[in-house]
């Protein structure tokens, strides 16, 4: 069967015979499927009905009592039997429960920064070529995104349970995911509040929904092969979120997949590793970006430039550590402007739109947000040549102050939305009763707040020596003093911003 993705080709020798077991070994907490090297680190099992997975590396791995995690592990020992019966070649790391990550790969041997850590023949991995191939969900998945396709056929395996050729590898997926996509339209408001992400959470939504409302059909006309219980709205959103979640995307071959183990590392901030597709080894591949150690967590990046929000959206977690981290601010320009042409074609010049996107970082926003910001307020033709989208180059006096204060505005108008301040959400989070989707909401929440007070740190230090405010050792004379009442009122007034700059900020 040939796949035919633009350049790339995959050819897929669909599902390998039976073949012995390649030395499945079972190891101390952690399970491995092959030659079993590696041993078991500093993992021990400690008393009776205990795993201990002692710390690993930089990050303490938890405790996991045998008897919680018991079908999880037969699950994992399972899958690597399963697998190592289909010929499944053995791999250098090993499934292990980490926790709050949840299942991971733990390093089997020590690596050296660049090393292979997984190699998975094509042919265990599911693809659109096994959705297009499949005799069941082929039809109703024609014409729809890989995505879709594979949530189809996810769902379709799951209703076959045991007799699911797929069984081991699928009961290995957890239960859920935390993503909001998955909450009540009412959790949604309530722990979204304020968030820009609500709006975005809301459409996917709405779409998912219009999505399974046009496989309905497909599912009323065959009930025994798509019985309400396995095909339902909400059976359909928990496929969805765990393909969302799980899929990985494959750039060199430009498609999603499943692939086990593979799909079984979790992500750390600071990585920069990622899994790819290689021609040559016509296999999955994942090479590691620094040395672990034997029995450390082997950690990949599902993407260095995502925010908090897609990354709940996506896969149910916020990372705190997350320097990427961003809210979008959209800017335009004035309507009714008389100098708009003219600022259009210099905006068109450097590749801008209007209206505009820029993000807000914790520690950073760009340079380019500023010099739009303060082209769009300008009024003065002649200072038009001082403009260059690189530089942080200040205009004039009046035109800073206006922009830093228009900035202010809309911060403080954004935080308004939510329920309390940072202060707040870091006293909600020392609540050990909150709910797991309460908990990744706070955190969502947090980490938005953060960015917010943090800017307005910023264009408050901007606009510290513009006000005349003294600096140490010395007084400032207030150049704007005539301006300052003015402004002093709209970072004063809370419903005064949205009315000031409903015209600067396309919402
Ligand atoms: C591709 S799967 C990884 C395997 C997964 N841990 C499991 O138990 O099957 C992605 C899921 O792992 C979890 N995860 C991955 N990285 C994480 C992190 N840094 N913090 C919290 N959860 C993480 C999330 O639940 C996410 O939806």
């Amino acid at each position: 069967m040939e796949c035919v993705v633009g350049s790339r080709c995959w050819t897929f020798t669909k599902w390998v015979p039976l073949k012995a077991s390649s030395g499945l070994s079972l190891e101390n907490g952690g399970v491995s499927v092959g030659n079993g090297r590696g041993g078991g680190g500093r993992m021990g099992v400690c008393g009776r009905g205990r795993v201990e997975v002692g710390r690993s590396g930089r990050r303490a791995v938890a405790r996991c009592s045998l008897s919680g995690n018991s079908m999880q592990f037969v699950a994992l020992h399972q899958l690597s039997e399963w697998l190592s019966k289909q010929g499944f070649p053995s791999q250098d790391v090993k499934l292990t429960s980490f926790g709050e990550e949840g299942i991971g790969l733990a390093a089997g041997r020590n690596f050296k920064d660049g090393e292979t850590a997984l190699k998975i023949p094509e042919n265990y991995t599911v693809t659109g070529v096994d959705v297009v191939n499949h005799p069941v969900v082929s039809a109703p998945a024609a014409g729809r995104g890989d995505l879709i396709g594979l949530t189809l056929w996810l769902m379709y395996e799951r209703s076959q349970g045991e007799n699911s050729v797929w069984h081991p590898y699928l009961k290995t997926f957890p239960a859920t995911t935390l993503s909001p996509l998955l909450w009540s339209a009412e959790e949604q408001q309530e722990l979204l509040k304020g968030s820009p992400v609500l709006e975005e959470v809301q459409q996917r939504t709405a779409a998912l929904e219009g999505e399974y409302e046009d496989l309905l059909p497909f599912f009323n006309k065959d009930t025994q092969t798509f019985p309400e219980e396995h095909f339902s709205l909400a059976a359909f959103k928990s496929a969805f979120s765990m393909i969302l979640s799980r899929a990985l995307y494959l750039p060199a071959a430009d498609l999603f997949a499943l692939v086990p183990f593979a799909d079984a590392l979790n992500h750390r901030a600071d990585c920069q590793a990622y899994v790819d597709y290689s021609m040559e080894d016509q296999a999955v591949v994942f090479q590691v970006d620094r040395s672990y150690k034997e029995g450390e967590q082997v950690f990949t990046s599902y993407g260095r430039e995502r925010s908090n929000a897609d990354f709940l959206i996506t896969y149910g977690f916020v990372d705190e550590n997350n320097a990427m981290d961003n809210l979008e601010l959209e800017v335009g320009l004035v309507a009714g402007d008389r100098l708009e042409v003219l600022k259009r074609q210099i905006l068109q010049q450097s590749m801008f739109d209007s209206p505009q996107s820029f993000p807000l970082y914790l520690d950073r926003f760009p340079t380019q947000l500023l010099t739009y910001m303060r082209l769009s307020r300008l009024q003065d033709p002649a200072l038009f040549s001082k403009i260059v989208f690189e530089k942080d180059i200040m205009l004039d006096q009046a035109n800073e102050y206006e922009v830093l204060m228009i900035l202010m505005g809309e911060c403080r108008s954004r935080l308004e939305k939510y329920e309390g301040g940072v202060d707040d959400e870091i006293r909600l989070l020392k609540n050990k009763k909150l709910t797991p989707r309460e908990r990744v909401a706070a955190q969502l929440r947090l980490s938005e707040k953060k960015i917010l007070t943090s800017t307005m740190t910023a264009l408050r230090t901007r606009l510290a020596p513009i006000r005349g405010i003294p600096a140490k050792g010395g007084g400032l004379k207030d150049p704007n003093a005539d301006i300052n009442e003015m402004f002093d009122m709209v970072e004063q007034v809370a419903s005064a911003p949205k009315k000031f700059f409903d015209s600067m900020f396309k919402k």
